[in-house]
């Protein structure tokens, strides 16, 4: 809701009470050094909403204003944008750290909606002190998901540039960083939009809890449900909504639902699911909210063919998010799988559309890493017969259209070029795609499932990844454990010799106990498969079967901590193992070695060093 004279008028009578002047100002401005200490308190929040206030920043430099962050005791903790402007208004002491609280400066942007807490514009002489009479500033509130105010998102400049379309821009550009920050709330959540014919122009979104109890709610959705503040986990969706149940048990994706009001009456809303980080299949009834969510029993049915049964995992990790993945697959919600490289993103992603009601219908990956803007268009879109200079005749169909009725893949989705984010977006808005040269739109009914081994939200915070298309791509998170955190890695790596035995035609192998601990504890950056790939080497260079540390790869050994013995008896234990075995095999190196599990390599060695030990 946009502010009027109505709040300009109060905030000139609060303002006549308090007297402010000019002088007074001047000292309500902290040292650096107060600053300092004041604004460290502030940082995450001002981390995180960085990249919007940049952007806003840039926006509206060439109208030659600058972009202030207050506080809610209107202390100005960020000011950036065009360099003349800020240094033209020192004079007045637009500047980090200055107080512009009503008691202090009057009537202005940054005081005003800290306490009227609506979007606000102040033009030249509507501002108290005269010496704010050249400017125009307009504020925003930013609140919290349970509507507590947290700062205000302000623009200033000079007065003759001011242009009552910026009051719009400036409260869509608050209402972006609140939407983010109830999105972000911890996992697991629901966000439900919400639509009525009365609030046709901000979206209303409302964050739920797995117990459907409502943890956060945007600006728009707290008009509509007459909630100004609320405590987060205390109403029940089903106290504020009715009929909720439907879309909340993934019965219905979308649907009509009626508002309960004060006075008895109903309206009606139109209701869907925007975001989704539960694992699926919760029940939400209010019946069996003292407890602890049940699995839906109107369970979708499963691909007989359980594609998750060829993963191998026994790391209770990994079997959760093995878990989430095989209840993913049952539903049509967008999945991203991250995970460092090697940790089986791919497979997974294959398991959940093999398992999938889709399983019939093809499964597309392209990965998104490397490929220049055009060509990405060309290979996601496709083109037209003659679309451009070196275009097949016949035009060629690009991977959305080939992955229709399937599973399309995004792989190294943060490698994205920028052009390609906003296509996609606009994608996912609709559906429907153009191919390049074409006019007809095609609709799509695809799945997306994209994976990144990189961290994707700092990538939005260095501003080379878009929030929104962030936002509408996390679906289902899946996150994969990298192999040296899993503890079934012994056991894995057990059943990938095994995998590398038929490849070279059943010849068995064995792992030496060295081996064994190398497997343990080296810190596998390449994950499952560069294990894959150094059991390969180690195979190949085994002798008599036995995969001993020495047929591993240099690289890997170079790094690798040898165990140590601890004490002198478990020395003297292993030296009279080992010549217990060398007289039962008569001194046969090769056998005595197999006995012990160990490499010939090794035993001479440890051979060597034995008789140290007994010449000492
Ligand atoms: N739990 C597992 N059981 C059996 N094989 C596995 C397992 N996890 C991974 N692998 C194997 O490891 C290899 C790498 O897996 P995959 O290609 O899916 O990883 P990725 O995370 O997609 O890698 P990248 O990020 O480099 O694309 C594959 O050969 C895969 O079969």
């Amino acid at each position: 809701m946009v502010g009027s004279n109505e709040q300009l008028l109060k905030s000139w009578a609060r303002s006549q009470m308090y007297r402010p002047s000019f002088t007074s100002a001047k000292d309500a401005i902290l040292s650096e050094y107060e600053f300092k200490q004041y604004k460290e308190k502030k940082e995450a929040f001002l981390n995180d909403i960085h990249p919007t206030i940049e952007q806003l920043a840039h926006r509206i430099k060439p109208s030659g204003s600058v972009v202030i962050i207050s506080d809610t005791n209107s202390f100005i903790l960020e000011n950036i944008g065009e360099p003349k402007f800020l240094e033209d208004t020192k004079r007045i002491y637009l500047q980090n750290g200055a107080c512009y609280s009503e008691k202090i400066r009057g009537t202005n942007s940054l005081g005003t909606v800290s306490i009227e807490k609506k979007t606000l514009a102040v033009v030249g002489k509507e501002h108290y002190l005269e010496a704010h009479h050249k400017l125009y500033c307009i504020g925003s509130p930013i609140f919290d998901p349970s509507g507590t105010l947290l700062a205000v998102l302000n623009i200033s400049g000079y007065k003759d540039l001011y242009q009552p379309q910026m009051l719009c821009m400036i409260d869509n550009m608050a209402r972006t960083i609140e939407d983010s920050f109830l999105i972000r709330q911890p996992n697991p959540q629901l966000i439900l939009s919400l639509s009525s014919e009365q609030q046709p122009n901000y979206q209303a979104l409302l964050a739920l809890n797995e117990d459907g109890l409502i943890t956060g709610a945007n600006r728009e959705a707290r008009n509509l449900l007459n909630l100004e503040t609320l405590i987060p986990e205390k109403i029940h969706i089903d106290d504020v909504l009715i009929g909720a149940n439907s879309i909340l048990n993934g019965e219905v994706h979308k649907g009509l639902i009626f508002l309960h009001k004060k006075d008895n009456e109903q309206s009606r809303l139109l209701c869907s699911i925007w975001h989704d980080s539960r694992i699926p299949l919760f029940t939400f009834s209010k019946d069996n909210s003292q407890s602890k969510p049940s699995v839906n029993s109107k369970q979708p049915m499963r691909n007989n063919n359980d594609a998750f049964n060829n993963i191998y995992g026994e790391d209770e990790v990994f079997q959760k998010v093995i878990d989430t993945a095989r209840n993913a697959s049952s539903t049509n919600y967008m999945i991203m799988v991250t995970g460092e490289s090697g940790t089986g993103k791919d497979m997974i992603s294959q398991a959940i559309h093999y398992s999938s009601s889709r399983s019939n219908k093809p499964f597309v990956a392209l990965n998104c890493g490397g490929i220049t803007n055009s060509l990405m268009e060309s290979e996601l879109f496709g083109y037209e017969a003659g679309a451009f200079t070196g275009a097949k005749q016949s035009g060629h169909p690009g991977k959305f259209e080939q992955a229709n009725g399937g599973t399309l893949f995004l792989d190294e989705i943060g490698e994205m070029p920028k052009e390609m984010q906003i296509a996609l977006l606009r994608v996912l808005q609709d559906f429907t795609i153009t191919r390049i040269g074409g006019i007809k739109p095609i609709d799509l009914d695809v799945r997306i499932i994209t994976a990144t081994h990189t961290d994707l939200w700092k990538k939005v915070q260095e501003g080379s990844f878009r929030s929104d298309l962030f936002y509408r791509l996390q679906g289902v998170r899946i996150m994969l454990p990298p192999f040296r955190e899993r503890t079934d890695r012994l056991n894995l790596a057990e059943l990938l010799l095994k995998q590398v035995e038929k490849e070279l035609e059943n010849k068995t192998l064995t792992f030496s106990a060295e081996a064994k601990h190398l497997i343990g504890t080296y810190t596998w950056p390449g994950n499952v498969r560069q294990v894959l790939g150094a059991l390969r080497e180690a195979a190949f260079l085994s002798k008599d079967g036995l995969v001993d540390i020495d047929c591993f790869p240099t690289y890997i050994l170079s790094s690798y901590q040898q165990p140590k013995i601890k004490n002198s008896s478990l020395k003297h234990k292993e030296s009279q193992e080992i010549i217990e075995v060398l007289k039962k095999t008569d001194g046969n190196i090769s056998e005595s070695a197999r006995i012990l599990g160990i490499g010939r390599t090794t035993l001479y060695r440890k051979i060597k060093k034995l008789s140290n030990f007994i010449d000492e």
